[in-house]
């Protein structure tokens, strides 16, 4: 490749969240380019044909129906979208490895090996082939290996990085208006077209100083060391939320006072009870893994810390809340607002909802759970493929029940657990869903969502992430969970 290509068909291999997003937008705003997204799942290419999208993503909807069938075309003819493409992305999945070396913390890279050997079966012509999925440091290095083995005559590939920073639930605006686009490439003439080649799409709505180029390597840690950061910063404010909880400082006051310095910033300060979706977790464990091959067990176990410190957050919820309910939820219905892993999502990849689900079902409680955008198939089984809960063989769909109605999900409940963000639960009425639970009735708010005053007010036992509201009610600090008090610190 002399110079940058002129790219005009694209094909994406992998029809997912960043998948089908990341390609509406390109064909939005490159009419010229054809853009053909191809997956093995024939269900999920059917959805993405229909008006009924596999993903729940605001705006996406709108810029589907406007792309789809113009430039933008959705199809399980892998092969013919390869063989057209001068540009292949891979978008397919990275899960966890949950079996062999490496089980629980390496990245499965099955599904990229599989794209990159049917991109070298398949080729006639030359194509760049990029990495959007997140992947270990160095693993464009054996998508290259894998294509230069196997290819056709004549055929040459350059293989880029172009790592997806988009959050669910704010997919498009975070396609359309990014803090930055980083392409990692080869430092050879070969590999600097190929990123201005990627850069010429980019830049078509992406201001050129926010295109960075790096080698790949930088460009494959950074996705990783991204991910880390924020993660990690959630796992700080977090353990900030247990110290609130004890001493009575309100963790929301801490995050806005030290989000003031303007070198520490206020986003992504909110504490929760605790992080989930399909990407955190399991970028910070293919992280710890890669710093355990790399031989650095200390910057393997400072990683590690922030998954653990999500997992106590979780634990520390459900201990709160079994004691506050007279340390027993046995047969009591427990009610859930929210599923997904975050607002705006009807995502529940590592929703925390689905660890404080098995928490309550441990201990023998009666779950009933509403979500605005989440399929009940799902919520009914934890998002399991089976209705047996783990080791324990619990059955789990006699403990879980799914309402449309939050109203009737809260009806003769003993507690209300918000999960999840949404803004809808706001605005409910929660003298009427008051009126309607066991007496006394407790609200846990997790995501420090609601008006808690409020709800004292109206007779609610409240209790919420990092905040002390003991006085308002039992006298019990949030953290007295813990077994013992807690100690008062001394000065
Ligand atoms: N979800 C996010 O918000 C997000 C954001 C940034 C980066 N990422 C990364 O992007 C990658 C994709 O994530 P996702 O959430 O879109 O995953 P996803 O599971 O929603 O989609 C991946 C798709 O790839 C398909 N696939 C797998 N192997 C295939 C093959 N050989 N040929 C054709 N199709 C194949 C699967 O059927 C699936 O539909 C992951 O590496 C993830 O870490 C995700
Ligand atoms: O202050 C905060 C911010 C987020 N969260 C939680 O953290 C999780 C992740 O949220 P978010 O990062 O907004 O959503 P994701 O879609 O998981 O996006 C992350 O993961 C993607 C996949 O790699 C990256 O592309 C994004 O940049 C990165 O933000 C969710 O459970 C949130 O509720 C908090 O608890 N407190």
């Amino acid at each position: 490749m002399s110079e940058a290509v002129k790219i005009k068909n694209i094909c994406c291999i992998g029809a997912g969240y960043v998948g089908g997003p990341t390609c509406a937008v390109i064909a939005l705003k490159c009419p010229d380019i054809t853009v053909k997204v191809v997956d093995l799942s024939k269900e999920r290419i059917d959805q993405w044909n229909s008006n009924n999208l596999p993903i729940f993503e605001p705006g996406l909807d709108d810029i589907v129906k406007e792309c789809r069938g113009r430039n933008l075309f959705f199809s399980t003819n892998i092969d013919a979208a390869i063989h057209e493409a001068d540009l292949v992305f891979i978008c397919v999945n990275t899960p966890t490895k949950s079996y062999g070396l490496g089980k629980s913390r390496a990245p499965d890279l099955k599904y990229i090996e599989s794209a990159a050997r049917r991109i070298a079966d398949i080729s006639t012509s030359n194509k760049i082939v990029v990495e959007k999925s997140t992947v270990p440091v160095k693993a464009a290095e054996s998508i290259m290996e894998i294509l230069n083995s196997n290819h056709k005559p004549g055929v040459q590939f350059q293989v880029l990085s172009n790592p997806e920073f988009l959050a669910e639930g704010t997919a498009i605006n975070d396609l359309l208006n990014p803090d930055r686009v980083l392409i990692g490439g080869e430092e050879t003439p070969e590999g600097r077209n190929a990123i201005e080649s990627l850069s010429n799409i980019y830049s078509r709505w992406v201001a050129r100083q926010k295109i960075v180029a790096t080698n790949t390597w930088s460009s494959e840690l950074s996705k990783l060391a991204a991910n880390a950061f924020l993660a990690q910063r959630i796992s700080s404010i977090n353990s900030m939320s247990a110290i609130c909880e004890a001493t009575g400082a309100d963790v929301a006051e801490v995050a806005h006072a030290i989000g003031l310095d303007s070198r520490i910033g206020p986003k992504f300060l909110v504490a929760s009870v605790g992080f989930g979706g399909s990407c955190f977790q399991k970028d910070v464990l293919n992280l710890v893994y890669l710093s355990e091959c790399l031989n650095l067990p200390q910057v393997a176990a400072y990683w590690n810390q922030v998954i653990e410190m999500n997992e106590y957050q979780k634990r520390r919820f459900v201990d709160n809340i079994v004691h506050a309910l007279f340390n027993t939820v046995c047969d009591k219905k427990i009610t859930i607002f929210g599923f997904a892993f975050k607002k705006d999502t009807a995502d529940t990849r590592e929703s925390p909802s689905i660890t404080i689900c098995k928490y309550l079902i441990d201990e023998c409680a009666q779950i009933s759970i509403y979500d605005p955008q989440v399929d009940p198939e799902q919520m009914l089984h934890l998002n399991t493929h089976t209705h047996k809960y783990t080791h324990t063989g619990i059955d789990i769909e006699k403990y879980i029940k799914i309402y449309k109605s939050p109203y009737e999900a809260a009806k003769k409940a003993h507690a209300i657990v918000i999960c999840t963000e949404w803004d809808e639960f706001k605005t409910l009425d929660y003298e009427r869903i008051y009126s309607s639970m066991c007496q006394p009735a407790h609200i846990f708010d997790g995501r420090q969502l609601l008006d808690h005053k409020y709800l004292i007010d109206i007779g609610f036992r409240v209790e919420a992430i990092g905040k002390n509201l003991s006085k308002s009610h039992t006298g019990k600090p949030f953290s007295s969970v813990e077994g013992p008090k807690a100690k008062r610190p001394k000065w």
